[in-house]
């Protein structure tokens, strides 16, 4: 995986080539590994393909001169088109050595692949005027369009568009993914996203998330020593349901839910324990076998949900916090700082607003900086999850099926999170467990699942990670 996994801000990529460089190479030397990496990943997925490439002023338009050469060499048909001069010595030197067709903005014309070699890291504004509406035109024009390093347009940090970005079929990443290459509305974009080996290897807090090894359980363990996740329900029945289904499947050895009672269980394993009010709760979590309690799922928000959601803060037990909870504890999560047992948090977009007050440009830095201020491992959903620590690791999911924004997803990822830390006692690593079971499961199931295919899927992806 592309630099061990681990994901450069602008700066941190800065840093790496200035390593390497200090290490005996050159940024020419880089820029024509990353130019004929580029190059040959173009001609293997679309050969003979009359290209265009475009060339900005810095060390991504060098890349394009390097794309250019190579190409040619290769036998296609390709041109440059340069929006200004070179200002850099390496991306000088990069067009010295290109023998092919030169022409300025007003000359070109849109070729069936559009090569986008104007900015990468290096934008520090949009793009503007006279080059913005050439840019639009050469790659509508196009049938294929491929992104050098990134989109011209993305802020490399944070992934926002700083002007009308168009879609891309093909973006190839050099030396190591940027959070852009993960983070909306640019990673969605980009189409496929393939990465360039340069030789960096730098490391960084934040990585892509991976699948993770899960022990089978051991000969001796028995269904309190797997754990026990307590499911506290709410007034919509059928949300705590799904995320006991989900905790069960995932690897729980036991799971109950405390509920009113007239709540029927969902099959004849998972047991439900009465509590008509909150005293019974409280008494009734006080059960030393329980191993993580998850509160949030069809809670409700009234005053009954709330007392509810103090009893469980109140006790001194890992935590699984989810949508009505979070929305009930809004920007009080300082409330949640020392605990001496872990929390995770896991917030959509609408319930990280709530609980953050928003304004952070970067869903990787804003999901960090709330895992700070609340000591708990936050799971800042979206098609682009982040999952950040109180220390300041982060970790990025992948989309992988779209079909998962359907309602009660969420609800089984809370319950496979608590189930996951049943077993592995650490909430950093069971957020990442789950989510990626979570988006495997999704990929198995297939098109249009409903939340229960989902759960019966959840089997086969624990499979892969044995
Ligand atoms: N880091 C590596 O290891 C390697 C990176 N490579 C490639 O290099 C780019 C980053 O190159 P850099 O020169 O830093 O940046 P860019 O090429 O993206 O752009 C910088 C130039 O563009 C000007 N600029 C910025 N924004 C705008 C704008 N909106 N309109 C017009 N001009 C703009 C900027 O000028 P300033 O006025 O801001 O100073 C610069 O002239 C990286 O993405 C890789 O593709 C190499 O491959 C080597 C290894
Ligand atoms: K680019």
């Amino acid at each position: 995986m592309l630099n061990n996994g681990h994901i450069l801000t602008a700066a941190e990529m800065q840093e790496a080539e200035q390593h390497l460089i200090a290490n005996g190479s050159s940024v020419i030397a880089l820029m024509d590994r990353a130019g004929s990496g580029a190059a040959d990943y173009i001609w293997r997925t679309a050969p003979h393909i009359p290209t265009l490439v475009i060339c900005g002023p810095g060390n991504n338009g060098g890349d394009g001169y390097v794309i250019a050469q190579a190409l040619l060499e290769k036998g296609a048909i390709v041109k440059i088109v340069a929006s200004a001069e070179p200002s850099t010595d390496a991306a000088k030197t990069a067009k010295s050595l290109w023998q092919g067709v030169m022409l300025s903005l007003e000359e070109a014309e849109p070729e069936m692949q559009f090569v986008d070699c104007l900015f990468g890291t290096g934008l520090t504004r949009p793009v503007s005027g006279n080059l913005l509406k050439h840019y639009h035109r050469l790659s509508n024009g196009a049938q294929r369009r491929v992104a050098i390093d990134l989109p011209s347009g993305i802020e490399t940090d944070t992934g926002s568009r700083l002007n009308e970005v168009s879609n891309y079929d093909l973006t190839i990443a050099l030396g190591a993914y940027k959070p852009a290459h993960y983070l909306n509305p640019a990673a969605a974009l980009m189409g496929d996203r393939v990465g360039v080996d340069i030789g960096v290897r730098s490391v960084s807090q934040t990585k892509l998330l991976a699948r993770r090894t899960i022990a089978e359980p051991g000969k001796t363990d028995h269904k309190y020593s797997r754990g026990l996740v307590a499911i506290v329900a709410g007034p919509m029945k059928g949300a705590a349901k799904l995320s006991a289904l989900a905790a069960q499947r995932s690897g729980a050895g036991y799971v109950k839910i405390f509920a009113g009672s007239d709540f029927e269980s969902p099959n004849h394993s998972i047991v439900t324990v009465p509590c008509d009010d909150v005293k019974q709760l409280r008494a009734k979590l006080a059960d030393e076998r329980i191993g993580v309690i998850v509160i949030g799922p069809g809670l409700g928000r009234d005053s009954n949900a709330k007392q509810l959601l103090d009893a469980v803060l109140e006790i001194e037990k890992p935590v699984v916090l989810d949508a009505d909870a979070l929305m009930l504890l809004g920007d009080e999560v300082h409330r949640l700082q020392g605990r001496s047992s872990p929390v995770a948090m896991t917030p959509h977009s609408g319930e990280f607003a709530a609980l953050s007050g928003g304004g952070e440009s970067s869903k990787i830095y804003a999901s960090v900086k709330l895992a700070a201020q609340s000591g708990a491992v936050v799971v800042h959903k979206g098609s682009d999850t982040v999952i950040a620590n109180p220390m300041g690791d982060a970790v990025v999911a992948q989309q992988t099926s779209n079909w998962l924004s359907t309602a009660g997803t969420g609800d089984i990822l809370a319950g496979m999170i608590a189930a996951r830390f049943t077993n592995e006692k650490d909430m950093f690593l069971a957020a990442q467990q789950g989510q990626w079971l979570h988006s495997r499961a999704a990929s198995l199931a297939g098109p249009s699942f409903s939340p229960e295919i989902l759960i019966d899927h959840i089997a086969k992806a624990i499979q892969e990670c044995l």
